[in-house]
């Protein structure tokens, strides 16, 4: 993965980062990375998911979908770090990224609909849940349970789960024999891609899950003192010093479709890691070119609150413009999509800064699972760093807990302080 900052310099963007700033940031960077490296030679909690590429053991993954890993489908049953890094693999991944479907939230109309559009008997079922208690995933489990049994299909076959060691998953696991994946020690859920959490649906479609982790493993040994030689560093340094500098948005733009999900995955990364004590980026999820057609406006000419993530991987696949045969299009004669979509990809970094915006580039030599595998590992040392820079609690998210609570409570009809604020919510109707 290869990291370019030049839109983000003071000399062309406001907020930008001079290259004096950046020589001091590189100082703390230093004390950063003893720090990251003191917690990964600890495992320590949290930075024991850097240690992921050497801990993960793929062919323990493909040993336990072995029974499944002939399923023409796969559905994943989790939310959040329990969901996004596995869908981000499989979309960036696989041949037809739609053989993984994922489960992550309870609208009741979208659940039936997608279990009424699979083939349950060649469909294999992949619940997973840190916690083992998130209620959106467990009853979205019960449901999809419920939908095999009733068309005779036997879910049992085809389930694997990756939860703890306690909790009503693995209670629900254990009553059914079901294969059960371990989940790595100190390893929050958003940071799990790389891990049984991410990988098992991945295994299942027969995705080069080895590649994926040998890429991240990469960019694991090159993590060193300096941003000016770790790319990872040099975007968590330059995203950290854009923040103080008023840009409170992150706006990840992808240059590929199969990115797509991959900024989904990035903003629960950014998000629930730094998003604390009254600080951190706001992740904004775009698509590049689709967004320059909707979001660009407001990136340019819109307040200066905001840094651009562009992400592509340099290889594309070839599809020729047809001749247009009319002179006003004849730019087009001879181009490709690909060569259009790069274009694209230039002028708006380009536009950003002669709009004096802050970019960021993230390029892929091609879009492969040990480039992905870079990537992914990159963003998450990346988080790391700005955490460190940021002082935050980068690896816990209490602020998420409240919520649940009073949901549990509402439905148990509960009398607690927190279905009481619900009661009691502010409202100004206007109908
Ligand atoms: O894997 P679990 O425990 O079901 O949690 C799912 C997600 O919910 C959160 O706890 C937030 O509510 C995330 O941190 C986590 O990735």
């Amino acid at each position: 993965m290869h990291v370019d900052i030049g839109a983000a310099l003071g000399t062309v963007a406001d907020p930008g980062v001079d290259e004096d700033a950046l020589d001091a940031l590189d100082e703390r960077v230093a004390a950063a990375h003893e720090t990251i490296a003191d917690g990964r030679e600890a495992d320590e909690f949290g930075y024991a998911a850097l240690n992921l590429p050497d801990r993960t053991d793929p062919e323990m993954i493909r040993e336990a979908v072995e029974p499944v890993a002939d399923a023409e489908y796969v559905v994943t049953v989790g939310i959040g770090g329990s969901a996004l890094g596995a869908k981000t693999v499989t979309a960036a991944l696989a041949d037809d990224p739609d053989r993984h479907v994922v489960l992550d939230n309870v609208d009741p109309e979208h659940v039936e609909r997608t279990l009424a559009g699979l083939p349950l008997e060649d469909t294999a079922i992949s619940v997973v849940s840190k916690s083992g208690t998130t209620a959106e995933t467990l009853a979205n489990f019960l449901v999809v349970r419920e939908a095999y049994e009733s068309r005779g299909v036997d879910w049992t076959e085809r389930t694997v789960a990756t939860t703890g060691e306690s909790g009503p998953l693995r209670e629900l696991a254990d009553e059914e024999d079901l294969p059960t994946l371990p989940l790595p020690d100190g390893v929050p859920g958003r940071f799990a891609a790389l891990s049984t959490v991410g990988l098992v649906p991945a295994a299942i479609v027969d995705l080069d899950i080895e590649g994926l982790l040998a890429g991240a493993g990469d960019v694991a040994d090159d993590l060193g003192p300096s941003l000016y030689d770790t790319p990872a560093y040099a975007y968590g340094a330059v995203a950290y010093a854009l923040e103080e500098r008023g840009a409170s948005v992150n706006a990840v733009m992808p240059y590929a479709e199969r990115l797509e999900y991959f900024a989904e995955w990035f903003a629960q990364l950014w998000a629930e890691s730094l998003g604390k004590d009254g600080r951190g980026q706001t992740p904004a999820r775009a698509l590049g070119a689709t967004d320059q057609h909707s979001q660009l406006q407001l990136y340019r000419a819109g307040p200066r609150d905001k840094m651009v993530t562009v992400v592509r991987p340099r290889e594309r696949a070839d599809v020729p413009v047809p001749d247009p045969g009319n002179e006003s299009l004849s730019y087009l004669a001879g181009a490709d999509l690909g060569e259009l979509l790069d274009a694209e990809y230039d002028a708006t970094v380009a536009s950003l800064s002669a709009a004096g915006r802050p970019a960021v580039e993230l390029e892929l030599d091609r879009l492969d699972a040990r480039n992905l595998g870079e990537l992914l590992y990159a963003m998450e040392a990346a988080c790391v760093l700005v955490g460190e820079l940021a002082d935050v609690e980068t690896f816990t998210q209490p602020a998420v807990e409240w919520g649940k609570r009073a949901a549990r409570g509402l439905l148990a009809g509960e009398d607690t302080e927190e279905t009481r604020t619900v009661a009691d919510r502010p409202s100004y109707r206007i109908d």
